[in-house]
């Protein structure tokens, strides 16, 4: 039956939330009953990354149940992941009134302790999975709510415009998954548009995976020309590495979405901000219903400029400031 448990996540913090008393064993373990069909965590047994990938996608092959005997002194990695998906599942539902990734309460399964000092996490198409980090680039990356609300967000996507993951669809679904995991960490005192800063070089504060505010800050090696993420469509990746720039390219449309947020100007176009709230249903309402598996960034433009228009309708004529701010984003990304 469930019970309230309690234990440290990875910051040492104090954390709450549901567990389930195995009644033969008397042990309790990770699971929460109080949201759709359940969120499940694991942690996996040592198993190179590569083969726990592909053996969870194919067998559904999850890792250990993550116990305790004591109700408290939980594996703090797995109780970050738990607590994290939790908070990821109310923002698509209270948010977006969706349950769970596939709308219909699918549970949340969750394996911590992939690989050996893993500096990655991954969605397999079932789970999502995350690795330990090397201690010095990342820590847990299950420590991070953005990064928790990115695989998730894969997870929805393969549950909706499924974008196809490689060159131009791949970095829209990259973006996607950037845009909305920020938008459900949302942490105050913390720089909304920095993926992955919580659990992103321990030893320097103030750094991220990516920024979607200024991509071109992040240095990303021998990619680009300039050797920093694009900001401009004008100076995509078009190389084949990163299945064709999926983590590079999607700095682009991260830069568009910031835009339409905050405002701003950028190689001198100028966009009027329209906020967050407005913002993120633009966003899910174009992956609901204008996204499709080999949508490019032209067509990521449309999508977002329709989504706005059924939002924010004309008024007498004109076009609404919300699209506006939309139309505005992407000519100053370079985006037509
Ligand atoms: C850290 C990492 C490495 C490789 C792939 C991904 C991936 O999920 O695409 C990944 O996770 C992220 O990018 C999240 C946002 C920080
Ligand atoms: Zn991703």
């Amino acid at each position: 039956e469930p019970v309230q448990a309690r234990g440290m996540d990875i910051f040492g913090t104090l954390q709450s939330f549901q567990a389930v008393k195995d009644p033969e064993t008397g042990t309790h373990y990770l699971f929460d009953g109080t949201r759709s069909e359940g969120v499940h965590t694991f942690k996996a047994n040592r198993m190179p990354e590569n083969a726990f990938i592909i053996l969870s996608a194919l067998l559904g092959m999850t890792g250990f149940e993550v116990e305790s005997r004591n109700n408290f002194f939980y594996d703090p990695s797995a109780v970050s992941a738990h607590v994290n998906a939790g908070k990821v599942y109310d923002y698509y539902n209270k948010v977006h009134g969706r349950d769970s990734l596939d709308g219909e309460g699918m549970k949340l399964v969750s394996t911590v302790h992939i690989g050996s000092k893993w500096n990655n996490a991954a969605w397999n198409g079932k789970q999502m999975l995350y690795g330990d980090g090397d201690g010095t680039r990342m820590i847990s990356l299950s420590g991070g709510l953005d990064v928790i609300g990115h695989e998730m967000t894969h997870g929805v996507i393969t549950n909706t415009a499924d974008l196809i993951y490689e060159n131009e669809s791949g970095a829209i679904n990259e973006s996607i998954a950037d845009i909305l995991g920020a938008f459900a960490e949302n942490k105050t005192g913390e720089d909304l548009w920095l993926l992955g800063e919580d659990i992103w070089t321990p030893n320097t504060p103030g750094d991220g995976l990516r920024s979607m505010s200024d991509p071109a800050s992040v240095y990303i090696g021998g990619y680009t020309e300039s050797g920093y993420y694009p900001d401009h469509y004008s100076k995509r990746y078009v190389g084949e590495l990163d299945k064709g720039g999926v983590h590079i390219n999607s700095s682009i449309n991260n830069k568009a979405a910031h835009l339409i947020t905050d405002g701003g100007t950028h190689y001198g176009v100028s966009v009027t901000g329209i906020g967050k709230t407005k913002a993120e249903k633009i966003f899910y309402r174009a992956l609901t219903h204008y996204l499709a598996a080999s949508s490019d960034f032209s067509q990521m433009r449309q999508a977002a400029i329709q989504a706005a228009k059924d939002l924010h309708p004309d008024q007498n004529g004109q076009p609404s400031a919300e699209v506006k701010a939309v139309i505005a984003a992407y000519d100053a990304v370079g985006v037509n």
